[in-house]
Formats: structure tokens, C-alpha cells, sequence
């Protein structure tokens, strides 16, 4: 028999309901989307995947005011939550940024101001998920967990990692040379990553970045070295960064990969014209079409959820916007 304290009356068991009710995690997939270019297909995909894997929590979409109503739309009949934020700019210097759009990279700090959720995924509008990644919600809190970076690619040729050939995705190959000083420290791809809004680190970032020159990867290196102590690398398949595939071969077994990051040159599968180089490998056209499917797929459109009995006031609509927070809709004219 159970012991006695395992067996909740019914008063007990009506107060840890409504105890449960009130401390439910606060939880949400976040990305970020700014202009009113073409990445607005890679946030319609990434929704889509989410629900695919039949994710449990929404994706809050942290736009610039540069993107279009039109675009906005779009995205919340796609069951997205549209958070406009503010731009976030960089104290001036003279960097050239790896790809000259990156500098827009450091509104993404914006979104450590979501303290509605006291847990959040970030993930890259050119990221989609293909098997469920809830669970990572469950990780500790108090650390910064994201997928460790590889150097290989041309758009690292600007640092010392690219030109010795040194990569922290295969330490045995090239050794850091002494006369260059201590190795680098782990380093993360900033296209996804687990972390906890707080207004305090938020504050701490903006004002951090101000005294900061901007780099290259502008806001990933700023990330970088603030998070530097509390990084916890996670496994690749959380974030496949393509070039991994003809860089690491061995490192990676595709079939396991739950999130595919389309950062390579020319992936992106909404411009995939396979002309860039390793574009043609077999691999990468099958990961194009993989994304296409889901974005093409009509069955994982958004739809309202039906009306519950406390909503049945038909001037009441919940958007998927504050789902716990109805608001007035202004009655049309019969
Ligand atoms: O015109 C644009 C350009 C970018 N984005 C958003 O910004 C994200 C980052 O841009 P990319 O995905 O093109 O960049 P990469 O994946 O090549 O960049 C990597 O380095 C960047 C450095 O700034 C960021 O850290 C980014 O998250 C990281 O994955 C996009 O996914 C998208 O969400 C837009 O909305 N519109
Ligand atoms: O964030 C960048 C970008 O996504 C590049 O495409 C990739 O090659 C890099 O390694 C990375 O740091
Ligand atoms: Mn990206």
C-alpha cells in the first residue's frame, strides 16, 4: 500500500491543482525576423516543423519594425506570437562583419526581455526542427546551453582558428600553438540555444554591449564571451550546422539529427539554386526538399483551436497571441 502521504484527498489534490496551474513553466520557442525579405519563409517552416513534432509550446516571432504588416500577418495565421522589438545597435567601429547583415544580428538581445517565459529555445528563422526538442526545457536552469561551432568554413577566414587550421571539432588534428597563448574557449553557434529572460541580464547585456567593440560574428561573439563561464556545450544534433557534413564527417550521424540549421552558403532552401559549392552533394538536396515538405505541407497549417465553454462569449477571442489573456474584439456591423 502507498504510504499515507502519498495519497492526496481531495482538498489536497484540488490545491495542487490549482497550485500547478498557477507555477506552470512558462515556456516558448523564440525567433528572430527583421526586413521584409524572404526569411519570413524560413519562420513559416521552422512554425510548421515545430508543429510537425507536435511541440507543446508556440514560437514567439521577435520582429524589427522593418517588416511588413503584410509579412506580420502571416505569421500569426501561422499560429506565431508577433513580439515587435526595438533595434539594438552597436557601439560604431570600423568591423567588417563576417556577412555585412550580421550587425542587425544584436536585436536579438531584445529577447532576454520575455520574462513571461522563464524558460526559452531560441532558434535562427533558417533552422528547422525534425524531431521533438521539448525535453531541452527540462535542462538545469543557471547555464547557457547551445551546439559548439566549427571554424572550417570560408567566413571564418578573418580569425587565427581558420588560418592554422584549428577547429574545436577535432582537437587531434591541429594543436593550438603556445607562442599564440591559451586556446580559445569553447565556442557556440548562436543560431540556437537554451536560455532563462531575465530583465537583470538583460540590462547587463546592453549596457555590456555599448563598452563592447563590435567582431565579426557581432552578436554570437558578444554572446560568446559573455556566457564564456556558464556555457554547457550540447550535442550536434540539437544543432546540425551544415558544413559539419564535409568538415566532420565523422562527428555526425544525419539520421539522429533533430534540428538542421540551413547557415551554409546557398542553403537556405528558400534560395537554393545549387550553385555554390558543395550544394550538389546528396545529402544537402535531400535536407532542401525535407524543408520544402513541411512548408508545403497544408495539413500542418495553423488552425484556431475550437471555442471551450468559458470563451463561448462571442466577443471574446483569444489570439494565439495571450492565449491565458482574452480580450474585447470590437463587434462587427451585422
Ligand atoms: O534579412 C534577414 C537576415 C537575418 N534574419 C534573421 O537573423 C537570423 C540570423 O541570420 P542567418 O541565419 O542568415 O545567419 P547565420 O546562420 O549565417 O548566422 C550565425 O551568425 C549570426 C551572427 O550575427 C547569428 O548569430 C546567427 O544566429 C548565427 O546562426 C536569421 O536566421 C533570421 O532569423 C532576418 O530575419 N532577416
Ligand atoms: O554562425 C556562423 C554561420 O552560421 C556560418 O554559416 C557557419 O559556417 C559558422 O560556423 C558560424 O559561426
Ligand atoms: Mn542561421
Amino acid at each position: 500500500m502507498a504510504p499515507p502521504e502519498l495519497v492526496p484527498t481531495a482538498a489536497a489534490a484540488s490545491a495542487f491543482t490549482a497550485r500547478t496551474a498557477s507555477t506552470l513553466p512558462r515556456r516558448a520557442y523564440v525567433t528572430f525576423l527583421a526586413g521584409n525579405g524572404d526569411y519570413v519563409k524560413g519562420v513559416v517552416g521552422l512554425v510548421k516543423g515545430l508543429r510537425k513534432v507536435k511541440s507543446a509550446y508556440p514560437l514567439v516571432v521577435a520582429i524589427l519594425p522593418d517588416v511588413p504588416e503584410e509579412h506580420r500577418q502571416i505569421l500569426e495565421s501561422q499560429g506565431c506570437i508577433v513580439r515587435e522589438i526595438e533595434p539594438v545597435y552597436p557601439p560604431e567601429n570600423q568591423t567588417q562583419f563576417a556577412m555585412a547583415y550580421y550587425v542587425i544580428n544584436y536585436s536579438k538581445l531584445r529577447i532576454w526581455e520575455f520574462v513571461e517565459y522563464s524558460k526559452m529555445i531560441y532558434l535562427d528563422g533558417d533552422i528547422e526542427v525534425y524531431e521533438n526538442i521539448d525535453h531541452l526545457f527540462d535542462l538545469p536552469d543557471g547555464k547557457f546551453y547551445a551546439v559548439m561551432d566549427c571554424f572550417c568554413e570560408k567566413t571564418w577566414s578573418h580569425s587565427p582558428q581558420y588560418k592554422i587550421g584549428y577547429c574545436q571539432q577535432c582537437l587531434d588534428k591541429v594543436q593550438w600553438p603556445e607562442e599564440l597563448g591559451q586556446p580559445p574557449s569553447l565556442y557556440f553557434n548562436a543560431g540556437m540555444f537554451v536560455f532563462e529572460p531575465s530583465m537583470e541580464t538583460y540590462h547587463d547585456l546592453l549596457r555590456k554591449l555599448q563598452i563592447t567593440p563590435p567582431t565579426p560574428f557581432a552578436e554570437q561573439d558578444f554572446l560568446n564571451m559573455y556566457f564564456k563561464d556558464i556555457y554547457e556545450p550540447i550535442p550536434s544534433v540539437y544543432n546540425l550546422v551544415l558544413a559539419m557534413l564535409w568538415r566532420h564527417p565523422e562527428n555526425i550521424e544525419l539520421d539522429k539529427v533533430k534540428v538542421v540549421h540551413y547557415c551554409a552558403a546557398g542553403s537556405k532552401p528558400w534560395r537554393y539554386t545549387g550553385k555554390e559549392e558543395n550544394m550538389q552533394r546528396e545529402d544537402i538536396k535531400m535536407l532542401v526538399k525535407k524543408w520544402w515538405d513541411i512548408y508545403h505541407d497544408t495539413s500542418l497549417d495553423y488552425k484556431k483551436p475550437p471555442l471551450s465553454s468559458d470563451e463561448a462569449d462571442p466577443f471574446v477571442h483569444v489570439t494565439s497571441e495571450s492565449p491565458k489573456v482574452p480580450y474585447l474584439m470590437t463587434p462587427t456591423a451585422a
